[in-house]
């Protein structure tokens, strides 16, 4: 699945509505047992959360707009489908998210490419579920520090931490993907969908549980006067940077 929003795949309510929607046709054809997903924008595995969809929206807008990333969170991270990352740019915040809800992460060896939960740097909190998946994936300690300081990690501390699994030349991302594919898929499906949902159901659970309040909460964080601020004065950054 080659994610195509461009210039740089944020995750726009229209571009999670397209996912969400290819995701559960591949989920419900039972002739696929695996997808690689990767970028189709050069250098940009996916800039994360579409910071327009929470900046200068109404509370019914940004109420749908998170119900959407609860539900593309679900769907990856639940995936009967062994789901492997190939990680060809990029990957700040909700682009982290939705490679941490892979099965595997191969990243390209690019010193211009991190990955990593930056939220903080915006002026923002990760939520607690994007929290409890990079605790189960490198640790409370390592996590405590990477989420406060917003670390983007380049390849070769992205590997070492553990974020990603594998870091290999760029050419080789999209074979490396499909040969660990090979791998993951000679366990018999039964077996390893059930296995993977012992280990990840708790930690869907704690969001099932309380969706509604999870809602709520993000809309009355990000309609904050500060919030909005932080996020216009991010996005300002964002244009200056280009001169
Ligand atoms: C309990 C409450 C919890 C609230 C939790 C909310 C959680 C949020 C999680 C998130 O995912 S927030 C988003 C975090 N993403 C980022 O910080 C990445 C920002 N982008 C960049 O750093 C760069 O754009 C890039 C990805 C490194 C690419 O750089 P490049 O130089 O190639 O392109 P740009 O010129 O910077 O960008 C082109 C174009 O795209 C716009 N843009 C970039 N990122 C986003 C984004 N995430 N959302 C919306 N728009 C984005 C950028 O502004 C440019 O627009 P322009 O109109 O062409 O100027």
């Amino acid at each position: 699945m080659k994610m195509r929003n461009p210039p740089v795949n944020s995750l726009s309510l229209e571009f999670l509505t397209e996912l969400l929607i290819s995701l559960e046709k591949l989920e419900n054809d039972k002739t696929f047992r695996g997808i690689i997903i990767t970028s189709d924008c050069p250098g940009i595995f996916s800039a994360g959360l579409d910071l327009l969809e929470m900046y200068g929206r109404d509370p019914a807008h940004c109420a749908e707009y998170w119900k959407a990333v609860q539900e593309l969170w679900l769907r990856v991270y639940l995936s009967n489908l062994v789901v492997i990352g190939a990680i060809n740019g990029i990957s700040p915040a909700g682009g982290c998210l939705l490679s941490l809800s892979c099965d595997y992460r191969v990243l390209a060896n690019n010193p211009k490419y991190a990955i990593g939960l930056n939220e903080t740097l915006l002026g923002i909190i990760a939520p607690f579920w994007f929290k409890d998946v990079l605790v189960n994936t490198i640790g409370h300690r390592a996590a405590e520090r990477a989420l406060q300081l917003g670390f983007l990690f380049p390849p070769s501390d992205a590997l070492q931490v553990g974020i990603v699994d594998q870091v290999v030349p760029e050419d080789q991302v999209q074979s490396t993907a499909r040969s660990v594919m090979a791998q993951w898929l000679a366990i018999p499906d039964h077996a390893r969908q059930l296995t993977k949902n012992l280990v990840r159901k708790p930690t869907a659970d704690r969001l099932l549980q309380q969706r509604d309040a999870d809602i709520q909460n993000f809309v009355r964080f990000i309609s904050r006067d500060s919030i909005q601020k932080s996020l216009h004065v991010y996005l300002e950054k964002l244009k200056q940077k280009k001169g």
